[in-house]
C-alpha cells in the first residue's frame, strides 16, 4: 500500500440512499474520470455525467461529478467524486468500475485523512478533532471537536514550541560566544521568565480533565441496596424499559449502562446490582462488579430506600444520597435528593443537579487537552523545563539546560504530529470510517 497510489472509497453511509458518494484521490483521479466520466470537467464544477464502464462502455449511471486538482506541482493531491444513486446495484457496479482500471485500489480506513496530514493539510490534533467530530453525540462535544479541528490545540501548542525553541537558541548562543559557558545574567532573567510562562500555560492546560471527559462521557453510577430502586430509575432516566425491574431483591445482577445527552453532555448512566452479602454466585459476581464500577465512576447515586438501612456507600471520587420511593412512608437521613422513580417526583430537579455536576466536571467544549495522549506528552515537556530551570538556577551544566529544552520542545512537538509519532499513526486512522 504505497501513499502515492490512487485510492477510490465509499464516503457516505453503507446502506441503501438516495445518493452515495465516491471519493477519489492521488495522481491518476483525473484518469478515471477521462475514463468513466466522459472527460475532465472544470475544476471544482460539478457537472451531470453519464458514468460508463470503462472496458464495455455501457452506461452505469448517472451522477454529479467533481474534479479538484491539486496544486499545479503536485499531482499526489489531485481528488474526485462521484455522487452516484445510492442503490445497492448501483454501487457495486461503479466500485467494480473502479476496481477494473488497475491504476487505483480501494482505500483503507482514514486513508484520505492520512494523506491529508501527511501533506501537511492539517495537524494531528486537527486529525483527531475530525475523529472527534465523526464521534461527537451532543452538542458540548461536537463543540469541543470543531474548536480542535480548528487547529486550537496544535496554534497553542505551536505557540509554547516557538518560545521553547527561542529559549533553546539562546542557550545555544550562550555556549558558542561565552567562554565561562554560562548565562549573562540579564539574559538568565529573560529565559527563566519564558521557561515559567510556558510551564504555567501547559500547567493550567494539564489540569483541566474536562476535556478528556467530554469526550469519554461522565460516567453516573447507580448504586444501593436491592430493591432500592435503581433500574426502576435507569429506566425512568433512559424514558425506555432498559433493566428488568421486580420487587424480588436480587434482580439486576449484570452491568446495564445507557447513554444519555444531559444538556448536551455525554452522560453515561450504569445500572448496578443491590449491594449485600449473597450465597448465590452469580449474584454476588454482580455485587463484585457493581463495587468495581462504582469505584472507577466520576459519580455514584448512592439510592436510599424508605425501609432499608442501605449500609456503608462504596467507595467512590464523588457521590449523591439519593432518596428513593418518595411516594412511601419511612424517613432517610440526610439525603442531598429525594425522587420517586416510579411516579417521576422528583426526576426534573435530580437531572439538573446531574447537568450541574456534568458541566462542573466536563466544561462546555472549551478545554485545551482532550486526550491523554496530549496529556502525556505535555506533562513530559513539563518536566524537562522544570529540569532545565533547576540546572540553569543551580549553575549546573548549561549543555545539559539545552538538552532538556530540547526535550521539551520534542515532547509539544507530538502534540501536532511534529515529531516521533509514526508508531500512533496506524491506531489512530484506523480507527476512521473507511472513505474518510
Ligand atoms: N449530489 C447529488 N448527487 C446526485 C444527485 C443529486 O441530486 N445530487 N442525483 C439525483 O438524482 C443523481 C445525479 N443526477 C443529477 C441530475 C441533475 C443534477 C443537477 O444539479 N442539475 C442541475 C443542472 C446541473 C448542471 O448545470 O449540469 C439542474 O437541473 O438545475 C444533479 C444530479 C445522482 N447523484
Ligand atoms: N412505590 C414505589 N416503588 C418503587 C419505586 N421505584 C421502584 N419501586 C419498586 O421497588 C421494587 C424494586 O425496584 P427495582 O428498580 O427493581 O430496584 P433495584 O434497586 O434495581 O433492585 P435490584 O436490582 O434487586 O438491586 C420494584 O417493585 C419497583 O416497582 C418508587 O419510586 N415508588
Ligand atoms: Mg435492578
Amino acid at each position: 500500500m504505497r501513499s502515492d497510489d490512487t485510492i477510490f472509497a465509499i464516503a457516505s453511509g453503507h446502506g441503501r440512499a438516495a445518493v452515495c458518494l465516491i471519493r477519489i484521490s492521488g495522481p491518476e483521479s483525473g484518469r478515471v474520470l477521462e475514463r468513466m466520466a466522459g472527460g475532465l470537467p472544470a475544476p471544482r464544477r460539478a457537472v451531470v455525467r453519464i458514468l460508463k464502464d470503462p472496458s464495455s462502455g455501457e452506461p452505469l449511471d448517472q451522477a454529479l461529478v467533481l474534479w479538484m486538482p491539486g496544486p499545479e506541482s503536485f499531482t499526489g493531491e489531485d481528488q474526485a467524486e462521484l455522487h452516484i444513486h445510492g442503490g445497492l446495484a448501483t454501487r457495486a457496479a461503479v466500485l467494480r468500475a473502479l476496481g477494473s482500471l488497475g491504476h487505483c485500489r480501494p482505500a483503507q480506513a482514514g486513508e484520505f485523512t492520512r494523506r491529508a496530514f501527511l501533506h501537511g493539510r492539517m495537524d494531528l490534533a486537527q486529525v483527531e478533532g475530525l475523529a472527534d467530530i465523526i464521534d461527537a453525540e451532543t452538542e458540548a462535544q461536537r463543540r469541543q471537536a470543531m474548536r480542535q479541528l480548528g487547529g486550537r490545540l496544535g496554534n497553542a501548542a505551536e505557540g509554547w514550541r516557538d518560545t521553547v525553541l527561542q529559549v533553546l537558541a539562546l542557550l545555544e548562543a550562550s555556549l558558542d560566544f561565552s567562554d565561562e559557558g554560562d548565562v549573562p545574567e540579564d539574559l538568565e532573567a529573560d529565559i527563566l521568565r519564558m521557561i515559567d510562562g510556558v510551564r504555567d500555560e501547559i500547567g493550567r492546560a494539564v489540569a483541566d480533565r474536562g476535556g478528556e471527559r467530554l469526550r469519554e462521557g461522565l460516567t453516573v453510577v447507580l448504586a444501593g441496596p436491592p430493591n432500592a430502586g435503581k433500574s426502576t430509575l435507569l429506566n425512568a432516566l433512559a424514558r425506555r424499559d432498559v433493566a428488568i425491574v421486580s420487587p424480588v431483591a436480587g434482580t439486576t445482577r449484570d452491568v446495564i449502562e445507557v447513554h444519555c445527552d444531559l444538556g448536551g453532555l455525554p452522560v453515561i448512566i450504569v445500572d448496578t446490582a443491590g449491594l449485600r452479602e449473597s450465597l448465590d454466585l452469580i449474584e454476588q459476581e454482580g455485587v463484585t462488579r457493581a463495587r468495581a464500577r462504582a469505584q472507577d465512576a466520576d459519580l455514584v447515586l448512592w439510592l436510599v430506600p424508605p425501609d432499608d438501612q442501605p449500609g456503608e456507600p462504596p467507595q467512590a471520587r464523588h457521590l449523591l444520597r439519593v432518596g428513593t420511593k418518595a411516594d412511601l412512608p419511612g424517613s432517610r437521613q440526610d439525603c442531598d435528593l429525594m425522587i420517586a422513580a416510579a411516579t417521576g417526583e422528583g426526576l426534573p430537579g435530580l437531572i439538573a443537579r446531574l447537568e450541574q455536576e456534568a458541566g462542573a466536571l466536563m466544561g462546555q467544549g472549551d478545554a485545551l487537552v482532550t486526550r491523554e495522549r496530549h496529556r502525556r506528552a505535555l506533562e513530559r515537556a513539563q518536566d524537562s523545563l522544570v529540569r532545565a530551570r533547576a540546572l540553569l538556577v543551580d549553575g549546573g551544566p548549561l549543555e545539559l539546560a539545552a538538552e532538556e529544552v530540547r526535550l521539551a520542545a520534542r515532547s509539544i512537538g507530538e502534540i501536532t504530529g511534529r515529531v516521533d509519532v509514526e508508531d500512533m499513526l496506524d491506531r489512530l486512522f484506523s480507527s476512521f470510517c473507511i472513505g474518510k
